[in-house]
């Protein structure tokens, strides 16, 4: 995926908000790409430019299509975004049945991801018979079923609890190991960021552009111990130094909207 000059400019209230500056990135086939960046510095509005939720205001975006039956991309928000009306296992096999695969077809794609996240006892139950973080599996293996050239995550499990958290940070990197799919995923956290990505950039506060990138060079598959290790503290530390200044930025400038109000 290549992301060219890409910018954003909102237009509310006749007033301009530049949510991103000139933004140019090239993302790799199979490459696990994780965006880190103080509040408001425009991590969400880039993925929502890339999912094509939002047109960029200049600048394109170009993902290589290398089937022309999978679609582009999927995307999983912090909120959970599975339908309530229907069982885990439809709601898992919607993108395959909305493209047309055969209904078995689908059922089979979608039950072989729901025993990847786990879920396989709960294939008939509805979202409301489920804990958050088992919504949140049922739509990773959404994401995963739906089988994009580039799979789209927007802090998917902000809103777990911490052990849910560390759990499904280690279910989503196997599954990943398995499929290798190419992802683009947003996170506030940077001991998520060097646990799961091969390569972290760093966005400067309002408005969004790349500051830095740090390669992850640690071998997978990867496991929650590697957090323990001294060298996972120094690069998460590196990052964080990266990261300071834009999050003092940011809410400086957070503090002179509110004084504005
Ligand atoms: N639809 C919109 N209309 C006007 N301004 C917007 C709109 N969406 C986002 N913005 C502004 O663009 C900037 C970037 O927002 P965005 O949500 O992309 O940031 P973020 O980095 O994802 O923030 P957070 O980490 O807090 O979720 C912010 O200043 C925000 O107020």
């Amino acid at each position: 995926m290549t992301i060219s000059n890409v910018g954003k400019v909102f237009v509310s209230d006749n007033k301009l908000t530049t949510a991103l500056t000139k933004t140019n990135l090239i993302v790799r086939d199979g490459e696990f790409l994780v965006i880190v960046g103080p509040s408001g510095c425009g991590k969400t509005t880039l993925l929502r430019i890339l999912a094509g939720l939002e047109t960029p205001s200049f600048g394109e975006v170009k993902i290589a299509a290398s089937n022309s039956d999978r679609p582009l991309h999927s995307m999983v928000f912090q909120e959970r975004s599975i339908f309530p009306w229907m069982r885990v296992i439809d709601n898992v096999a919607y993108g395959l049945r909305v493209r047309g695969v055969n209904r078995r077809v689908a059922l089979e794609r979608a039950n072989e991801f729901i025993a990847k996240v786990g879920l396989t006892k709960f294939a008939q139950a509805y979202p409301h018979e489920l804990s958050g973080g088992m919504k949140q599996r049922v739509s990773i293996a959404r994401a995963f079923a739906n089988d994009p050239e580039v799979l789209l995550m927007d802090e998917p499990f902000a809103s777990l609890d911490e052990q849910t958290k560390l759990l499904m940070q280690e279910e989503l990197l196997h599954i990943w190991d398995e499929n290798k799919k190419t992802v683009v995923y947003v996170t506030h956290s940077l001991q998520e960021a060097v646990l799961l990505g091969d390569r972290v950039i760093v966005l400067s506060a309002h408005p969004g552009r790349i500051k830095a990138e740090v390669t992850v060079n640690f071998p997978r598959p990867r496991y929650h111990q590697l957090t323990t290790t001294p060298e996972f503290y120094a690069l998460t530390s590196h990052l964080w130094e990266l990261l300071k200044d834009e999050v003092v930025t940011a809410n400086q400038l957070d503090g002179l909207y509110t004084n504005q109000e």
